[in-house]
């Protein structure tokens, strides 16, 4: 970790320390979307906070874990292309959010990206679980913002859970920090 600058760099940093000592808690969340929306990346930047532009095609699933604020989180990040979307169910349940990546930068795939959302989220076993969607890629060229993104994605109809939507670029690293926030808010108490 950088050395934090100036004496609120110091005293926030302190308050962290603190709050990790007094308040551990944990979190599971699950990774879904298409291939090549950026889940991987997305990983990547969290856990080590740099973007690697070469990131090949999950098989199957990923297991990482991170630790913010004294808050653990595990994530289950994994592969979007068809075969492995059966998959996604099984690994969604019992988690405390549900992280649903789009290549906001490719809008022909939105449509298909939200059928695949609606048609896990019908399941059964899913009810109520948080649902973060994230619009990835916001630095290229025509990006959908997030207002975009829910007309398209149809996520006003998703109405028996918290839903919440943000632009991202792993890229740029772009509201990275009000993504893991989020995540953080929902952890277990
Ligand atoms: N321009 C841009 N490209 C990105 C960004 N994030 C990821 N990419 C690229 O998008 C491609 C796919 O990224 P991955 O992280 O492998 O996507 P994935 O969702 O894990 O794909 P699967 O594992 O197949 O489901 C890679 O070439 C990344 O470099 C971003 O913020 N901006
Ligand atoms: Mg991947």
């Amino acid at each position: 970790m950088a050395p934090p600058t100036g004496l609120f760099g110091w005293f926030s940093s302190l308050l962290d320390w603190l709050r990790s000592l007094f308040f551990k808690r944990e979190m599971e969340l699950s990774l879904v979307g298409l291939n090549k929306g950026g889940k991987t990346t997305f990983v990547s930047v969290l856990t080590t906070g740099q973007y690697t532009e070469d990131m090949i095609p999950t098989v199957g699933f990923n297991m990482r874990k991170m630790t913010k604020g004294g808050v653990t989180i595990k994530m289950w990040d994994l592969g979007g292309q068809q075969r492995f979307r059966s998959l996604w169910e099984r690994y969604c349940r019992g988690v405390q959010a549900i992280v649903f990546v789009v290549d906001a930068a490719d809008a022909d795939s939105v449509p298909m990206a939200a059928r695949e959302l609606h048609a896990l989220l019908e399941r059964p076993s899913l009810k109520g679980i948080p649902l973060l969607v994230l619009g990835n890629k916001n630095d290229l060229p025509g990006a959908l913002g997030v207002e975009q993104l829910k007309e398209m994605m149809n996520l006003k109809a998703l109405t028996d859970r918290e839903v919440c939507v943000y632009s991202i670029s792993c890229k740029r690293q772009s509201n990275i920090d009000v993504t893991l926030d989020w995540l953080t808010r929902h952890a277990k108490a």
